[in-house]
């Protein structure tokens, strides 16, 4: 089995030579609702029953805040969250942030730091970051607190995560598995 990718173990590093960053025309303004990603997706989608419905809003340049409830159904540690769907949630907030300069990816790479323990029963807040682009890879990182930094300069984080994302052709990645989907009719209808 290969570990890391084409044999090198993966290191989160940001390259010095990125690209330039632009704001896509249609992107969402700072504190407006990033589009869902679709209706049935495990992180945003409001209609996915067992999902983790987190809100998910433009920020200020290329960033992104968002938020989630911890439900009992999310417990792993007794009392605690899952780590494992805290890896979701940060997969799912940073993979909003391609949006801000258009166009889809998929994430390559993943990586989290735990910091404390999460109680069932909090709001995490998020705050997300693009670091940076090169080619089609866009380097990200999130961090999550217990109460919202925004309005609480003394918000504890309590984890952070980075994540690699890789711009796809969105109708050719998924051509295999839309029928699959129980959003295809919505995505297909998006596409025109
Ligand atoms: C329509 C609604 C869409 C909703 C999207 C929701 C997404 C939510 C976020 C997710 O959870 S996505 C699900 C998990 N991810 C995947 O299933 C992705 C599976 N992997 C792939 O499909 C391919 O490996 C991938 C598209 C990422 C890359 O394959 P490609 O053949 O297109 O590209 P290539 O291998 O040439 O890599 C492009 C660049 O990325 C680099 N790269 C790729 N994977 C890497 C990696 N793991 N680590 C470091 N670098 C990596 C690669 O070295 C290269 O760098 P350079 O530009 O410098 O040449």
């Amino acid at each position: 089995m290969k570990i890391g990718y084409m044999g090198v173990t993966s290191t989160f590093v940001v390259p010095d030579d990125l690209d330039a960053l632009t704001r896509h025309p249609k992107a969402s303004q700072p504190g407006e609702p990033i589009n869902l990603h679709h209706t049935q997706c495990h992180g945003c989608g409001d209609d996915a029953p067992e999902g983790l419905h987190i809100k998910i809003f433009a920020g200020d340049g290329f960033t992104v805040r968002a938020r989630m409830l911890v439900e009992p159904r999310m417990e792993g540690g007794p009392g605690q969250i899952h780590g494992g769907i805290l890896a979701t949630a940060f997969d799912e907030v940073m993979s909003h942030l391609p949006l801000l300069v258009g166009g889809h990816c998929v994430t390559a790479h993943l990586q989290v730091d735990f910091a404390a323990g999460i109680p069932v029963g909090s709001t995490l807040y998020f705050e997300g970051r693009l670091l940076g682009r090169q080619r089609r890879k866009l380097y990200t990182e999130v961090v999550a607190y217990l109460a919202d930094p925004l309005v609480d300069a003394g918000a504890e984080a309590v984890a952070s995560g980075r994540a690699l994302f890789v711009k796809i052709d969105s109708a050719r990645h998924y051509a295999e598995t839309l029928a699959n989907s129980k959003a295809a009719e919505q995505i297909s209808r998006r596409r025109g």
